[in-house]
């Protein structure tokens, strides 16, 4: 059995907003989390996703149902605003801040050399006394993920954290985001960008505050004898199903239904 990493139930999200209107941000929303799994989590402006994101954080308080973790996980989370979650002056404060018990038991030298490993796993290649405001905003957000790790993350909730940022800036976050799937992190990766979510296996899509679709990411994509619910749901599918579906129509035939530009290549040559 798959063993659960969050889980949510009946969780509703409701805040104040002006002349003390009651905001209805997220509405008895109730999902599981697998360990090690990789969800994309989409939705138009306001649906409820970074509240959704907070709420599986645990960082946004629930007005009403429950939020649970699994044991020993620790769930941590990196924001869309590269600056906002870091308190450090230079990268080893900030990761010291992240990991305070870490500095006191183990001897200096060790620490930082097992820092700098984590750093270059992460693709951040900075010294450790690099000031935080010379690093850019791909750094930035690279240095979150490491403190993440160095807090002992087991699942990562991205929220929007590639959308401040710059095309390879993107792609580095993602990478990073991947190699920490690959060693058995359980990733939430919430994003606008229909390219992003072909990184995932599942996808939540929410509207209003409620889930209105939860699948998988191909059939999300290209249906299942039906309208692809990326279609219908509005959006505009990546630029590799665009292709394979032009393709497709044209009457080539595909041996896969491609997610990522080298599948689409391979699914032509095979085909
Ligand atoms: N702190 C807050 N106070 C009042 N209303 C809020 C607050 N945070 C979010 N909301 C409202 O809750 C709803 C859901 O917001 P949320 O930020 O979760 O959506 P989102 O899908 O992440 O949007 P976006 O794509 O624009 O970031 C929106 O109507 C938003 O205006």
């Amino acid at each position: 059995m798959e063993k659960i990493a969050v889980t949510l139930r009946e969780a509703t999200v409701h805040y104040v907003g002006a002349s003390s209107a009651r905001i209805s941000a997220l509405e008895r929303v109730s999902l599981d989390l697998y360990r090690g799994s990789w969800t994309a989590l989409v939705g138009r402006n306001g649906g409820g996703k970074s509240t959704l994101s907070k709420a599986l954080a645990g960082i946004a308080p629930l007005s009403e149902g429950r939020r649970s973790v699994g044991e020993d996980v620790s769930v941590h989370m990196v924001l869309q605003q590269p600056e906002t979650q870091i308190l450090g002056e230079t990268v080893i404060e900030e990761l010291a801040l992240c990991a305070s018990r870490e500095l006191e038991t183990s001897a200096p030298d060790h620490v930082r050399s097992r820092w700098e490993e984590l750093l270059r796993g992460l693709g951040l290649t900075v010294p450790l006394d690099a000031l935080v405001k010379r690093l850019s905003g791909g750094q930035k957000q690279l240095l979150n993920v490491a403190g993440c790790l160095v807090a002992g993350a087991d699942c990562i909730v991205f929220d929007e954290a590639t959308s401040m940022l710059d095309p390879a800036s993107r792609q580095a976050v993602l990478n990073a985001a991947v190699s920490l799937h690959r060693s058995g992190r359980t990733i939430v990766w919430t994003t606008h960008r229909m390219e992003e979510v072909a990184a995932a296996e599942r996808v939540l899509v929410l509207e209003h505050g409620r889930i209105v679709y939860d699948g998988g990411v191909e059939t999300f994509f290209y249906g299942d004898g039906e309208a692809a619910p990326c279609k219908s749901l509005g959006f505009e599918p990546p630029f590799v199903v665009r292709t394979a579906k032009a393709l497709l129509a044209l009457g080539y035939p595909l041996a896969s239904r491609p997610l990522r530009p080298e599948a689409l290549a391979e699914a032509v040559t095979t085909a």
